[in-house]
């Protein structure tokens, strides 16, 4: 395994994750005495063409994109003939993923980790990377709760207002241009995050199905719908943020920049109930 490779510099420790393209273990830096996450791919389980180019691509685009205090940061890449080594910071605190599957966020909790999505955001899209996979499992927490964006295999170059092709992401929080097989830019990610920001508050997905062909229906028909029983105690500026991240119309639909200004954001999920904001 990956101690085949990982030099003396890090020793591999216990298993913590388990992805399409390896394992994660926790490894420890004798050189700057940190702890670091290993993710291990075995270069011969990479026989399909598509998993070999998204494996390429993460650390070429984790290299160029200066590095972000909410984007993981790659520290070292290792290889062998046989192996790749993968070193980054280490998120050992409960993913997104966990806490909301525990309970809905509070509005002020829930602002925390979206401002620090949406710099992330807006720091990729600056520098004209796309992320493409926006989801709860891709947003992981350091040990001092920082906010951290992992898994850039599916991202993507983009010129500023330029556009792309190719259906990626998850269905849950794919947007409708990505599915409709039209060109797209770099706003899918924002409806990404208007998704998870609607289920953080929630306690659920805003667009569900049976099947994937069900939730690619539901996201395609763009319902956006505030269940009373659930949001009667959810402020307005809440809502009025999702209604323009989740927006069907890609031109009214804001920016990530745009997102980081709105009223709920910066008043930090409280304070602003009541009234429709505005950007
Ligand atoms: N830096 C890290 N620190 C702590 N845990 C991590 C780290 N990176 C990944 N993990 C854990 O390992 C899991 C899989 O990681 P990751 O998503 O990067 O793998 P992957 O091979 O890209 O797989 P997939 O495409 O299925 O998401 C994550 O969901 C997370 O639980």
């Amino acid at each position: 395994m990956g101690d085949m490779i990982v030099n003396s510099q890090y020793e591999i420790l216990e298993e913590i994750g388990r992805g399409r393209f390896g394992i994660i273990t926790r490894c420890f830096c004798s050189i700057s005495s940190k702890f670091f996450a290993c993710k291990t791919i075995a270069k011969s389980d990479l026989v399909d063409e598509t998993d070999k180019e998204c494996l390429e691509k993460e650390p070429k685009i984790m290299a160029i994109l200066p590095s972000h205090p909410n984007i993981l940061r790659l520290v070292d890449v290792l290889e062998n003939d046989d192996y790749l080594c993968l070193i980054s910071e280490l998120c050992d605190s409960i993913s997104l993923y966990d806490q909301i599957v525990r309970r809905p966020f509070s509005e002020p909790e829930a602002a925390v980790v979206m401002k620090q999505l949406l710099e992330a955001l807006y720091h990729c899209h600056f520098h004209g990377v796309v992320h493409r996979d926006v989801k709860p499992d891709n947003v992981l927490f350091d040990s001092r709760n920082n906010l951290k964006l992992i898994d850039f295999g599916s991202a993507e170059w983009c010129e500023k207002d330029g556009f792309m092709y190719g259906v990626v992401g998850t269905p849950f929080y794919v947007a409708p241009e990505v599915l409709r097989g039209s060109e797209y830019g770099r706003k899918v990610d924002v409806w990404s995050a208007g998704v998870i920001l609607y289920t953080m508050l929630a306690g659920f997905r805003p667009f569900y199905g049976e099947s994937a062909t069900d939730v690619f229906e539901a996201v395609l028909r763009g319902n956006l719908r505030f269940p009373t029983r659930v949001f009667r105690s959810v402020s307005s500026a809440a809502k009025d943020l999702i209604k323009k991240m989740i927006c069907r119309d890609v031109s009214k639909r804001i920016s990530a920049e745009q997102a980081l200004r709105h009223p709920w954001i910066s008043s930090g999920g409280g304070g602003v109930g009541g009234g429709t904001a505005s950007v």
